[in-house]
């Protein structure tokens, strides 16, 4: 689908109709939609809206796989209705993207109960067996997910945790008010307007050319272990955030800096996970793991890699009562950049 712009250019002597591409058609509408509280709740009208309890998305079993069920205006109206509540409620809700043709998709959690809400929670298992589906934690959510109705809840997620951690001014303490799209709140005192963040983490896989080091926190699943993650400290550039973190957890350094890809990570806030490929310099292969930040680190040989990304059931205890080495999942960006360096070990960012 395209449309014709409205506004013609002049080229030459003659005026010419640029075509919009879907695209961009899609991102002016939502553009229009942050702006203009009339529009958005115009939008509500033809939307579909994505529930959420406490901040679980809900899914629907359905033939093989889960489903997050879209409800439209007529059907929310009536599911708050039936418990007691004003559709008024539906202000609440934060927009999360468009359908190419123009369908606002909106997302509404009805379990928050934080002290400064003016709506109550609603109970969940009487929500569920309305619904038929359940609440779904996230990160378990993600598995059953594809990957585009993954990135959309991830993105509803942390939309929804922003704006029900930041209710308050942090000048005047006053409450402040969300617009109806959600992208920002501001304070009716003092005009102060805040807008959701996100915290930049640079991810990095170190190799020495034949192997790639890996390392585990205590808080991973048995058995799992990924690339170096860390924040970026203010004033700091990626570059320097990569040098301090690999410095820092495995006391070693590193050159020949490759930027890989970057995600929207929720987890257990919103990062902005930028990934990268790097060289330890020659000479400087022996870790020495900082255990204030890492339970263990360790290099990994290319056939162990690539046996772990083939394993089918890898957090399957074993006989034995260990676990065996796994790596993260699909949707993780570290699985993105281990399995970059196994295509490619010496040059992992360029295609094989
Ligand atoms: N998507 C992926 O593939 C993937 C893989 C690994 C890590 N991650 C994410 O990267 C993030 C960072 O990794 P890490 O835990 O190794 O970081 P890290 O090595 O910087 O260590 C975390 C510590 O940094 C400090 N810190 C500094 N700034 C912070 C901030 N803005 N928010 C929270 N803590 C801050 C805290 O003391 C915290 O305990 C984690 O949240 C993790 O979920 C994602
Ligand atoms: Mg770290």
């Amino acid at each position: 689908m395209s449309l014709y712009c409205g506004i013609a250019c002049r080229r030459k002597s003659f005026w010419c109709y640029r075509l919009l591409s879907t695209y961009v058609t899609k991102t002016r509408y939502l553009f229009e939609l942050k702006e203009d509280d009339d529009a958005c709740r115009k939008a509500h009208q033809t939307g579909a809206f994505y529930l959420f309890h406490n901040l679980a998305p809900l899914l629907q079993p359905s033939e093989h796989q889960h489903l997050p069920p879209q409800l439209c205006l007529l059907e929310l109206e009536k599911l708050l209705g039936k418990f007691g509540q004003d559709t008024q409620r539906i202000e609440d809700s934060v927009l999360i993207g468009c359908s190419e043709q123009q369908e606002a998709w909106f997302a509404l959690d009805l379990g928050l109960n934080s002290s400064s809400s003016a709506h109550a929670s609603l109970p969940k298992p009487e929500m569920e067996t309305e619904l038929q589906g359940s609440f779904t934690e996230l990160r378990k959510a993600l598995y059953r997910l594809n990957v585009k109705e993954a990135s959309l809840l991830t993105t509803a997620q942390a939309l929804l945790r922003w704006h029900d951690a930041h209710q308050f001014c942090s000048r005047s303490g006053q409450p402040t008010k969300k617009n109806v799209a959600g992208s920002k709140r501001v304070c009716p005192s003092n005009k102060i307007i805040y807008y959701p963040q996100m915290a930049p983490v640079v991810i990095t896989l170190v190799s020495d050319g034949t192997r790639c080091l890996l390392a585990r926190q205590s808080s991973f699943p048995q058995g799992m272990y990924s690339a170096l993650a860390g924040f970026c400290d203010i004033g700091e550039t990626l570059e320097e955030t990569v040098h301090r973190e690999v410095a820092e957890e495995v006391g070693l350094e590193v050159e020949r800096l490759q930027y890989s890809a970057s995600q929207h990570w929720p987890f257990p806030n919103s990062s902005l996970m930028i990934a990268c490929h790097a060289i330890v310099k020659p000479g400087q292969t022996e870790i020495q793991v900082n255990l204030k930040e890492l339970e263990a680190a360790a290099w990994f040989s290319h056939e162990e890699v690539l046996a772990a990304l083939k394993r089918k059931h890898p957090y399957a205890q074993q006989q034995d009562g260990t676990f065996p080495f796994w790596l993260p999942p699909k949707l993780a960006i570290a699985h993105q950049l281990i399995r970059e360096w196994v295509e490619n070990p010496t040059c992992p960012s360029l295609p094989a």
